[in-house]
């Protein structure tokens, strides 16, 4: 499967997000933020960082990044996009996830490593996991993710929050880590399942995470 990861300037997971993925058997290519074609890709991936210095507002400047409007094309055709830490908040500065990330109700930056449910095992981004509860890295400053609570309540309905933390990090509204569109074909979270995949690092919790979204590309192109 052939994966983007759109690299904007000061992206900073890039490079861990490709190796994820080419460890566990998609095609990755890195992609700047000035390409505006994404079409010979079938996921598209966004990843953590500081795009653009997070002035003004974490990813509220990437938001408007040349390959943006290539990223919204994928996305209103039906493909993945995944957005990982200050991929999410591009995303959310889209407009193509509903909601809003504030800074952490403690102000300050977080790098830890937390415990997540998973509200949801039966999507494209959860299908791999036998666990319902996962140890995965977080490192952010603007991870208080905010919504509505009109919009909350259809998101609870309709099944949008796949994960959720055990102990609340950053202040998120419903204990939030992770969300996907309507659709569910768009996903964020704020945790960073690239940096949980090498036996290496003592945590390989993320590989599920790579492996049911391959697991839902493959079945999807089994189907046509
Ligand atoms: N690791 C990241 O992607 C950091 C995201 C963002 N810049 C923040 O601090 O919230």
């Amino acid at each position: 499967m052939k994966a983007a990861v759109i690299t904007f300037p000061g992206s900073n997971c890039d490079l861990d997000l490709f190796h994820a993925l080419a460890d566990l058997n998609f095609e990755p290519t890195v992609v700047s933020a000035q390409t505006t074609d994404l079409s010979n890709y079938d996921a598209i991936f966004l990843p953590g960082g500081f795009s653009y210095g997070d002035y003004l507002r974490s990813g509220a400047i990437a938001r408007f990044a040349p390959v943006m409007a290539a990223v919204s094309q994928a996305a209103a055709d039906g493909k993945i996009v995944v957005g990982i830490c200050n991929g999410f908040q591009i995303l959310t500065e889209a407009g193509l996830l509903p909601g809003q990330l504030f800074g952490n109700a403690q102000p300050g930056f977080i790098c830890d490593e937390v415990d997540l449910l998973i509200d949801n095992p039966e999507t494209a981004y959860t299908n791999a996991y036998n666990d319902s509860r996962i140890k995965i890295p977080i490192a952010h400053g603007e991870g208080n993710y905010y919504v509505d609570s009109a919009t909350l309540a259809q998101m609870e309905a309709n099944h949008q929050i796949i994960f959720r933390y055990a102990d609340n990090p950053n202040g998120s509204v419903a204990d939030i880590a992770g969300i996907t569109n309507l659709a569910g074909n768009v996903f964020g979270m704020m945790p960073h399942p690239e940096r949980a995949v090498d036996a290496i690092t003592g945590n390989t919790a993320g590989q599920p995470f790579f492996k049911s979204i391959l697991q839902t590309l493959s079945m999807a192109v089994g189907r046509k």
